[in-house]
């Protein structure tokens, strides 16, 4: 493990306190990787005939929504949905909407940005849902993809990193609303679940 890449301890009171989490990916890992995947995504988009859209998944996808617009060279607009399926680090199974995007949709390009997909549930049912208003493009970005667990009908066409099935925070993702701030992304131990 190199020298920037440390270690995690929960402090919060909970089931979780006093584990230990490895460091995954460093802040300069991270934004390495979100730079390459802006200049694939502005390459692949440059000759669209309106800005891409690009459709954040709250709240997690909120930093690399920003870093990944922000690396882009090409114009784009942002909207953001909103949905919720998890409770601590189990998925209920079931996709909640919380709030919807306000943009129209139909004819345009536009790319669902997510930061991880794990059991494919939220991907699988925003592609529905954005299918059914006719954009002229439908692509998907996920920082993580725990590609051994998910059932994703259809494989995100951009994906960060492929990790394994651990439950990550860091880089907006969260335990119960916790260490989304985190600039470096943290896995708990293999089959740490808490239902
Ligand atoms: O592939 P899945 O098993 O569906 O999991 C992926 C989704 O779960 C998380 O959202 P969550 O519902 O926890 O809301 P949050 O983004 O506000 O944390 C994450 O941000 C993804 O949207
Ligand atoms: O591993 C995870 N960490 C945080 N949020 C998540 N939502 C789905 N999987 C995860």
């Amino acid at each position: 493990m190199s020298s920037s890449k440390k270690n995690l301890i929960i402090d919060h009171e909970g089931p979780f306190q006093g584990q230990k989490l490895d460091c995954l990916f460093s802040e300069q890992e991270i934004q390495a990787r979100v730079k390459e995947l802006a200049d694939q995504i502005s390459h692949d988009l440059e000759n669209a005939k309106k800005p891409p859209i690009l459709v954040g998944v709250l709240n997690g996808s909120l930093f690399f929504m920003a870093d990944l617009m922000r690396a882009m060279s090409i114009e784009t607009e942002m909207d953001f949905i909103k949905i919720s399926s998890y409770h601590h680090t189990s998925s209920t199974g079931t996709v909640r909407l919380v709030k919807d995007i306000s943009a129209q949709i139909t004819d345009r390009d536009v790319l669902i940005v997510e930061d991880i997909v794990d059991t494919g549930l939220s991907i699988n049912f925003l592609r529905n849902r954005m299918l059914s208003n006719a954009p002229h493009s439908l692509r998907v970005v996920t920082f993580l993809y725990k590609k051994e667990v998910s059932q994703l009908k259809k494989e995100p066409e951009y994906i960060g990193f492929v990790i394994p099935n651990r439950f990550v925070v860091g880089y907006g993702l969260d335990l119960d609303q916790k260490y989304r701030t985190l600039r470096d992304i943290y896995a708990f131990a293999p089959d740490n679940k808490q239902e």
